[in-house]
């Protein structure tokens, strides 16, 4: 019996969790999951300082013409008092002066020689930057299970964190099972074509912040698959694709099972994509895509990539969509729930004009995808839509409900 798109999600999160952690310096953590909340332990701004080049001043002084005694500079470690009637002149990012009330910039200032014509009004804490407004001392920064991007990594390097604890990036491998497949690197005769799925999901993979083991191309045998699983047995996650159908040449769950392989489902109320199988063996958890191209990739946008998310202990582990409006009527028939590839140009999302599940080439033109409902005949001009995209990922941290249908 197939299972539903939600149905498959739950065997998904159900069986997936984090891997161990490490310990790794923040120049290697972009893209790694925090494994640990980080607290901060400094204040920033560290120090009440000026936000503009210009004078220290007293507020009661506004109007007046005051002698400028003394400079300050940003990092300069000044013990220097502000008494009424004088300014000290200083610069952006310098420690503001004991007795300092305000700044007043330089072009606001008259100067003539050592002295300053101040404006009429002044307000107090005018441009001065205070002490832990920005970041308090004490307070949750990152929490576990953030992914690492740059403006993390800002945070850390704020606090002066030289390393953090990480979970380890999944280890999956990658294999595809078929006679007629050769390698890029191999030639092909008039009735044999490329393996383009295992480059797909190596580079889709990476792309996930995963480390990729590039198993290769079987043959379409028990004994080479279950070579090829061998290979794999010690990765986190096994993604094939081929051999699931009911072809005489279909070996690939039967290989597994020699394994002991441990089937959740196999077989997805989807279109294309069906004979999509996920399981495990002991900690291996193993992902069987169908071979057809378009199908695979698609089908590993939606469960592939969610293995991986919630592998890599990130929290936002569940797919998200965007909103956005169709560009034109599509219509559809009825059946299964069904994946359609297409291009969101930032406006609208225009549904790739001819594709099927053996295709490669709508890929490439596609930056997303929708999934529209089994009793789903159209999509009007201007409908509300909810695109996956492909090109990044779009994730939250509570499940989202990823269908389209008619209905408002
Ligand atoms: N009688 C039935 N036949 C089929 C059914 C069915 O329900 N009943 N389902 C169809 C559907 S849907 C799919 S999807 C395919 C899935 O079949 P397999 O997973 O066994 O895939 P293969 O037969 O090995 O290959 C299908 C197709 O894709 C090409 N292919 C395979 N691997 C690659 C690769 N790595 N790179 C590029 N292209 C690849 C292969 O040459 C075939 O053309 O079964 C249908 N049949
Ligand atoms: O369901 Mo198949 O996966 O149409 O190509």
């Amino acid at each position: 019996m197939a299972v539903t798109i939600e149905e498959a999600f739950e065997y998904i999160y159900k069986n997936t969790t984090a891997k161990s952690i490490k310990i790794l310096p923040i120049e290697q953590v972009l893209g790694y999951v925090l494994a640990e909340d980080i607290i901060a332990s400094h204040n920033l701004p560290p120090y009440d300082n000026s936000a503009m080049d210009g004078y220290a001043v007293k507020v009661e002084d506004a109007g007046k013409e005051v002698k400028v005694n003394h400079t300050i500079f940003a990092g300069d470690d000044s013990k220097e008092e502000l008494k009424s009637g004088f300014a000290i002149k200083i610069m952006t990012g310098a420690r503001v002066p004991k007795g300092c009330e305000t700044i007043v910039p330089i072009e606001d200032a008259v100067i003539s020689q050592d002295k300053i014509k101040l404006p009429k009004k002044l307000k107090p804490f005018r441009h001065i930057r205070l002490c832990g407004e920005d970041i308090k001392s004490a307070t949750t920064l990152l929490k576990r299970g953030q992914r690492l991007q740059a403006h993390h990594i800002t945070l850390l390097a704020s606090q002066g964190i030289s390393h953090t604890k990480v979970y380890k990036k999944p280890k999956v491998a990658i294999f595809a099972s078929g006679n007629e497949l050769k390698m890029h690197f191999e030639n092909v005769t008039s009735y044999q074509l490329y393996n383009t799925n295992t480059p797909t999901f190596f580079s889709r993979v990476k792309e996930l912040g995963c480390e990729v083991d590039f198993i290769g191309t079987s043959q379409d045998s028990l004994k080479d698959i279950q070579e090829h699983i061998k290979s794999a047995l010690e990765s986190d996650l096994i993604i094939t694709s081929g051999g699931v159908s009911v072809g005489d040449a279909d070996f690939t769950k039967e290989a597994f099972g020699a394994f002991g392989y441990e089937i959740f489902f196999d077989k997805i109320d989807i279109k294309p994509g069906k004979p999509t199988t996920f399981g495990r063996i002991k900690d291996t958890l193993i992902l069987n895509l169908p071979g057809n191209p378009l199908a695979a990739a698609l089908n590993f946008e939606l469960f592939g990539q969610s293995i991986i998310l919630a592998l890599s202990g990130d929290k936002a582990k569940y797919i998200n969509t965007i909103e956005t409006k169709m560009a034109d009527d599509y219509t559809l028939k009825p059946g299964r729930r069904s994946l359609i590839p297409g291009y969101f140009d930032g406006i609208k999302f225009i549904p790739h004009k001819k594709f099927a599940p053996g295709m490669i080439s709508p890929l490439a033109a596609s930056n997303a995808y929708i999934i529209i409902e089994n009793d789903c005949e159209i999509l009007k001009k201007d409908a509300k839509v909810k695109i996956i995209p492909t090109r990044f990922s779009f994730n939250s941290k509570e499940i989202n409900d990823l269908i389209n249908t008619t209905k408002e």
